[in-house]
């Protein structure tokens, strides 16, 4: 984009940046340097471009640093404000736009966005600047001249910015197919166990092929837009430039224009051409980014739908839950049956309360709904009387712990993972936890003990390991309800009772989410759940006696 030209004139005026100088005087190059001028005007002249090329290099470096530490912050505080948008969305958005495409939104689409206004804004004030000067001086040089390569920019304008109309949506598909491509990859990867346990590879491969091709179709087009734009560019260019010698030859003829004039005009237009198609190109490299910058802010500009934090944190918690006339269907399946159906239960504080019931029944959506990852559609859901949403979150989440049957484990020591999102926490609560949870003798026989690294997902555990490690890390947190969905399956069974027996002190409400019967008949109340609607409840023996669904659901089980 640069070109290594100096011309000297005499006002002394040299405007350039980097390796590129041009003088902005009026006067006849070939003269001096052949040797017609004095000595000494030409040693002035040098020193003068010396002093004006340091200058102009000191400046250019100082503008680009400037512009790249800007970048650099721009780019931070939008990362940071994308992601903590996303991470305010309720579970539904997340459903909605899977990980990758997210992920990709957060990290290439911010990184082209900040590039893009960064990087073209400081080239657009460096060219608009150079072009003013050099518009002048050539005004100076020939008019006429000067207006035929003014012709040459709206038109070479309008081909741009019809180029940058049909390109644009190959652009936005791009983007689109990276995200896909990531997420598709990512996916295989992160799924690997069950990939290779379905000799499933030549399938993912051959569907991230597919993908590919789409991808590679879509540049395709894009290449052949390019490469007629830039055809026709040039035809037009060469067409200005024939009808430009032309004129020159009729000026200099006519005794208007000498041949030291045409020279330096011809040394400016190059340059100034140069600097036209970089305006030009800063504005459609703008142009094209503007589907991805208005991706980025219509996620920064979305509200959450859920309800507004309360700010409910007493002291005292009984823990008493109620389900009144809950109803609930998932956002994402806004047009079949609700998932629950006018929902009535009461889970009681120091009492044990089962949740069982036949696959799809609504067990987990009780669950969610409870972990207010969802809002009712009716009903309210009361915990001491007050509605779910009247609570701080934080106290809410951390008076109610869940546990589940695969626990999400993030990289990083069993320390880190049990202390997650507590602050303050010490090495004496975290031990107290988990000799609670039975798991002291299995930590006491690691090498580095709570420091030892667990690996991706917990993946150096085995799958009883990763049950207790949850459990140690909701009990850390001194919860006064807990959710137990299959929390023990993978524990013996001396331990289940051990870690059930320690659940239930200090009065704990504490709802246990099965599906092998087996290990509820010990809880206080069942509750029996299908197609949504609690179908019966009461104990164990009273369910058995009744001889209805619980009784048929084990039955069936154990014939
Ligand atoms: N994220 C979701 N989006 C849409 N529908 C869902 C979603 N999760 C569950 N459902 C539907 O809601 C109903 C209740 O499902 P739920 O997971 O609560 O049952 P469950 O009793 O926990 O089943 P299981 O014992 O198999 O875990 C089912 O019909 C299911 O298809």
């Amino acid at each position: 984009m640069s070109c290594n030209v100096a011309l000297f004139h005499e006002n002394g005026d040299v405007y350039g940046d980097g390796d590129t100088y041009i003088p902005l005087y009026q006067g006849n190059v070939i003269d001096m340097l052949g040797g017609q001028n004095h000595q000494t005007s030409v040693g002035y002249a040098i020193g003068q471009l010396a002093f004006v090329s340091l200058g102009s290099a000191l400046f250019s470096g100082m503008r680009g640093g400037i512009f790249m530490c800007t970048l650099a912050r721009l780019n931070k505080r939008l990362k940071h404000l994308l992601f903590h948008t996303l991470l305010q969305q309720e579970v539904h958005f997340f459903e909605e736009n899977n990980p990758g495409r997210l992920s990709s939104r957060l990290h290439s689409d911010v990184d082209r966005m900040g590039r893009t206004v960064a990087l073209n804004s400081n080239a657009l004030v460096r060219s608009t600047v150079k072009t003013v000067l050099m518009f002048r001086v050539m005004l100076g040089l020939s008019w006429e001249l000067t207006l035929l390569t003014s012709i040459e920019m709206p038109l070479l304008a309008f081909l741009q910015n019809k180029y940058i109309t049909w390109s644009k949506d190959l652009k936005d598909q791009i983007q689109e197919c990276h995200a896909q491509n990531k997420d598709l990859a990512f996916q295989t990867i992160s799924g690997i166990h069950t990939v290779r346990s379905f000799r499933a590879e030549k399938d993912e491969l051959r569907r991230y092929n597919e993908a590919l091709d789409v991808m590679c179709a879509v540049k395709r087009s894009t290449g052949i837009y390019s490469a007629v734009f830039l055809l026709i560019r040039r035809v037009v260019s060469l067409g200005i430039k024939i009808l430009m010698l032309v004129q020159a030859r009729s000026l200099i003829s006519s005794g208007d224009l000498t041949i030291g004039s045409l020279v330096s005009f011809f040394l400016y237009q190059k340059p100034m051409s140069t600097n036209l198609k970089e305006i030009m190109y800063c504005y459609g490299e703008t142009m094209s980014t503007v589907g991805v910058i208005s991706k980025v802010f219509s996620y920064l500009d979305r509200t959450p739908k859920c309800k507004k934090e309360g700010e409910l944190a007493p002291e005292r918690l009984e823990g008493r839950i109620v389900f009144q006339n809950v109803t609930f269907k998932y956002p994402s399946s806004p047009d079949v049956e609700p998932a629950l159906k006018k929902v009535f239960m009461e889970l009681k504080p120091g009492k044990m309360t089962a949740l069982v019931g036949p696959s799809g029944g609504g067990k987990t959506s009780c669950v969610s709904l409870l972990k207010r990852l969802y809002e009712p559609e009716e009903g309210q859901i009361l915990l001491d009387g007050q509605p779910l949403h009247h609570y701080n979150h934080k106290y809410f989440h951390q008076k109610m712990a869940l546990v589940s049957q695969n626990p999400v484990l993030f990289s990083g020591s069993l320390r880190y993972n049990i202390e997650y999102g507590l602050k303050d926490c010490t090495l004496e609560r975290v031990e107290e936890a988990a000799k609670k949870a039975n798991a002291d003798l299995f930590i006491s026989e690691l090498k580095n003990k709570y420091d030892t690294d667990i690996g991706e997902c917990g993946g150096k555990l085995s799958d009883g390991q990763k049950q207790s490690l949850a459990i140690i890390r909701a009990l850390v947190r001194e919860p006064q309800v807990i959710i137990l969905d299959e929390a023990t399956s993978k524990l013996d069974v001396d331990v289940q009772h051990a870690v059930l027996q320690e659940v239930l002190t200090c009065g704990r409400t504490v709802l246990v989410v099965a599906h092998q019967l087996k290990t509820v008949e010990k809880a206080d109340h069942i509750i029996f759940i299908e197609k949504g609607a609690v179908v019966e409840e009461g104990t164990h023996e009273q369910l058995m006696a009744k001889e209805g669904r619980y009784y048929r659901l084990k039955e069936e089980l154990f014939s």
